[in-house]
């Protein structure tokens, strides 16, 4: 769509007949100054931009006002005449910024959409796009959808405490920026084996005690960050899933697997307890019966029967996945954001007091667990390689 579009193509409501004035072209004499030809050259450059979005377009109409006719000087509209209300407060705002600066803002902010919408135009290599400062995620913001991809893949994705760390930074940046919805994946052929047993051995001198206490913190704290993320949240299981990486999918709001995902909490072979708010989002979803068969009996689930009880909602062929499941989620992430995250809140708030009061629960019964004789010998027989699951 170009910014001369007609007010039907135009998809976020409230700015549905926004129309950018630089194309009306009635420069005032005030504006006919030394950067005339730079603001004229903008005026024409704006028609062939790709459309900017709403916000943008709000501010090149109040930046065009102010450089053509000053400071805001017609009366605040009434509260339910939504689009002129937008377009007059985002010029009020600009106060009393002189013309000159007005224009000379409006020429930089073309000149960059410009610039970006020619790069857009490239797909650049993820490394590129690759956000800078995580060590066992790569985190990627495209197509308004910030990905988070686990990446331990020699290691089946097992969660280290600093990948605990980085994804709950990782949340919470994705829950600021401009994204709507947000994915969580797997580099490799496993989606995630769960919770790194190696957690287990870096005792510190206080003992074991307060490493099971700052364990549970951290595992509070990480659930947490589910419960509470305000945008769509999507898995996409690219292969198979272990302990907390499967219980925490009751959380997302969407869970996509390739044919080759299995799902497995073997909680008591580990001499361990359900966690991530399974004990009660595994119930709610499948029924007791299913959820006690995985959650105390540990029984591995396809990706047919998961999806047969409810906690995925849909199956790919592995040789399709990618594909099939980053062209859904570029359709869905075009759609308006605001509504999105707002349909969110209503399906989940009522429930979030309880899952944080589960998840403080589930933790706290953890933190137990793992000082328990089954938990220890569960984890040193894999460390030292006498069990696999
Ligand atoms: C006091 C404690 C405080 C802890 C603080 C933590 C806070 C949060 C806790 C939340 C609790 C969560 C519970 C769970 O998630 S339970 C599930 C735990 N996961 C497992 O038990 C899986 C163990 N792994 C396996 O059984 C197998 O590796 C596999 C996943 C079936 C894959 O088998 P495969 O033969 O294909 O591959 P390998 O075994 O050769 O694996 C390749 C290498 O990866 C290492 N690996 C894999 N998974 C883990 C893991 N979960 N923890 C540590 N290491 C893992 C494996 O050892 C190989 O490494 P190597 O090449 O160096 O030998």
């Amino acid at each position: 769509a170009r910014l001369a579009y007609s007010a039907e193509q135009i998809s976020v409501p409230v700015c549905s007949s926004l129309q950018v004035p630089a194309l009306q072209l009635h420069v005032s004499k005030t504006a006919m100054r030394a950067s005339q030809k730079d603001f004229e050259s903008a005026l024409s450059q704006v028609k062939l931009l790709k459309d900017p979005g709403n916000e943008v377009k709000l501010k090149l109409y109040a930046l065009y006002k102010q450089a053509t006719e000053g400071p805001c000087n017609t009366p605040k509209p009434g509260v339910f005449d939504l689009i002129n209300k937008a377009k007059w407060d985002a010029w009020n705002a600009l106060g009393s910024l002189p013309k000159e600066t007005a224009r000379q803002n409006y020429v930089d902010l073309v000149s960059g959409l410009s610039s970006s919408s020619d790069s857009s135009s490239q797909v650049k290599p993820e490394a590129d796009r690759k956000q800078p400062g995580y060590e066992t995620l790569v985190v990627t913001s495209e197509d308004s959808i910030t990905k988070i991809m686990m990446n331990r893949p020699a290691k089946k994705n097992a969660m280290t405490t600093q990948m605990y760390n980085e994804i709950m930074l990782a949340l919470k940046a994705a829950s600021k920026d401009d994204s709507a919805i947000t994915v969580l994946t797997g580099n490799g052929d496993y989606y995630s084996s769960g919770n790194d047993l190696s957690n287990f051995t870096d005792i510190p001198p206080e003992g074991i005690e307060e490493k099971a206490k700052s364990g549970a913190i951290l595992l509070r704290d990480f659930v947490d960050c589910f419960i509470d993320f305000p945008k769509p949240l999507i898995a996409v299981v690219n292969g198979p899933a272990v302990g907390i990486s499967v219980t925490i999918l009751g959380l997302f709001d969407t869970v996509y697997a390739s044919n080759r995902a299995t799902f497995h909490t073997p909680f008591s072979h580990l001499g361990q307890s359900p966690e991530g708010c399974s004990s009660y989002t595994f119930p709610k979803i499948m029924g007791p019966a299913k959820a006690a068969e995985m959650l105390i009996f540990g029984k591995k689930l396809t990706a047919a029967e998961a999806c047969a009880q409810g906690l995925v909602t849909e199956v790919f062929p592995d040789s399709t996945f990618q594909k099939e499941v980053w062209t859904r989620l570029k359709a869905y992430s075009k759609l308006p954001p605001n509504a999105m995250r707002i349909s969110k809140q209503v399906i989940r708030n009522r429930e979030k007091e309880k899952l944080h009061a589960i998840n403080a629960e589930e933790s706290r019964v953890l933190q137990e667990r793992w000082l328990s004789d089954e938990c220890t010998n569960a984890v040193m027989n894999f460390l030292t390689r006498k069990a696999k699951l």
